[in-house]
Parts: structure tokens; sequence; C-alpha cells
């Protein structure tokens, strides 16, 4: 995996002092996909003590369930336990066949405070609805996928917080059509352009209790991102992830 982030200041955050984390851990750091692609990450968003009291509430309020799927026309049990919150009125989201039901940030308002901790860092962007995700324990995972569904617009803003077990999340580029195949676009030979494209267009992140990770700009259209299983992992995750569906 070879990237490299690029750090700029973040906006002063004046609940942040008597934190227990350093300035480095608060800097948004941002790595460009290319293309119009863009992924930020901020080690530290909420603090350590802070992102605990979150995970317990989380894991003990959220009505956490297991649904039934369509994945490549079966069905299966999400390998992971969710919920979904949005604001009133707007489109229904529905993936994989599965349309959740909808609470509202009134019915677990702690999620209105990581919401305005998630906004203070990304003073502008809108955020309307959340699916959360609870994996409980390494064999609990999202396989690859891109949060394309038409309702969030062709360059949806994804904002996402963990808390608890670290995970890694994995980005990785869709095959390009005009790369796919036995054709020889530029003259390379295949196996060569494929080797080199798998070193360049893969990215792993290891997400820390309390952070966010922002996907923006195409990320949706050109890669897509998974949660694997992890083998040796026990402790529980929960994860966030804050969208906007368009009004
Ligand atoms: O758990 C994560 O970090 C990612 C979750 C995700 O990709 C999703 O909810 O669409
Ligand atoms: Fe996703």
């Amino acid at each position: 995996m070879s990237f490299k982030f690029k750090s700029v200041s973040q906006p002063k955050n004046p609940e942040a002092k008597g934190d227990d984390g350093s300035q480095k851990e608060k800097q948004i750091k941002t790595l460009d996909l290319g293309n119009g692609s863009q992924v930020l990450y901020i080690q530290r968003l909420l603090s350590f003590d802070d992102s605990w009291k979150f995970f317990d509430y989380l894991n003990s309020h959220i009505p956490w369930t297991r649904p039934t799927i369509r994945v490549f026309g079966r069905s299966c049990v999400q390998p992971r336990d969710t919920c979904y919150i949005a604001s009133p009125g707007l489109q229904q989201l529905i993936y994989s066949g599965y349309k959740p039901h909808a609470y509202t940030w009134d019915d677990y308002p702690p999620l209105k405070d990581i919401l305005e901790a998630v906004q203070r860092v990304l003073p502008g962007s809108r955020f309307n609805s959340l699916l959360l995700n609870r994996y409980k324990g390494g064999n609990d995972n999202v396989g690859w996928h891109a949060d394309d569904e038409k309702l969030y617009g062709p360059t949806p803003e994804i904002a996402s917080v963990s808390f608890g077990c670290e995970r890694e999340f994995l980005l990785k580029k869709r095959p390009n059509k005009s790369s796919q195949g036995d054709r020889r676009s530029d003259g390379e030979p295949v196996n060569k352009r494929l080797k080199k494209s798998s070193q360049v267009d893969q990215h792993s992140f290891t997400l820390k209790h309390g952070s966010l990770l922002v996907m923006r700009g195409y990320a949706q259209r050109d890669w897509l991102h998974s949660v694997p299983k992890r083998a040796k992992v026990e402790a529980t995750r929960i994860n966030l992830t804050f969208r906007y569906i368009l009004e």
C-alpha cells in the first residue's frame, strides 16, 4: 500500500482544549486519489474517553438488527449489525434490496453531538442521514462496495466515525472498462499493467477509536471500499457513516 497523506490545518475546535490527544492526532490529513476523488482522515475527532462513552451508549441503546439482504441475486444475512437514522421527509434508502426503518435523530440524542463534532471540522458540509454498523468480532465485515445509490447524487460526501476495536478499511480502484480483459490500450503487456495498477490503486487505513475518515468527490463512482474479516479480532467496533440525501 503506497500513499502519502498531506497535512492541512484544521479549523479551531474550542472544545478540544484539555483533550488528551496531541495536535498531530487532530490534524486533517488529505489523500488525493486522483480524478476528483479525495479521502480525509483525522485520527482523533473525539477524545479517547468521550469515544468510549459514545461506544457504550451506542452499543446498549441502538436497536441493532442483522437484516437479510440480497447480494449477487442470493439472500444472505448481513455480516454485521446495522441501524438507520434519517431526517424526516427524505427519500427512502434501499440497499441490497433492503429498506431499513428510519429512526430519527431525536430518538438517540448523542448522535447529534457526534454529528456536531463532524460538522465542526467540515464546515459547509451537510449530513441528513446516518447508517450505523456494529462489527462484533473479526468475522463481521463489509464486502467490497460503493455507496453510489442515486439518492446521494454523483459526488456524495461520506463521513465515517469509528469507535472501539481498530479495523482495517480498504479502498481499491474500480476496474476501468478500457483496461479490462485482453485489450492493450497503451501497448504495455497486460500482466505488467495489472501489477502496476494494483500497487497504486489500493489503500489501507487502520481506523482508530474516535477517528473520522471522509470520502468525497468521485470516490463512490471510481473506488470500492471494504472492512475485511480479520481472524484474530474478537472485540467490537462501531462505525457511523453520515451521508446527505438530496432533497
Ligand atoms: O465500517 C466502515 O468503516 C465502513 C462502513 C461502510 O462502508 C458503509 O456503511 O457503507
Ligand atoms: Fe460504504
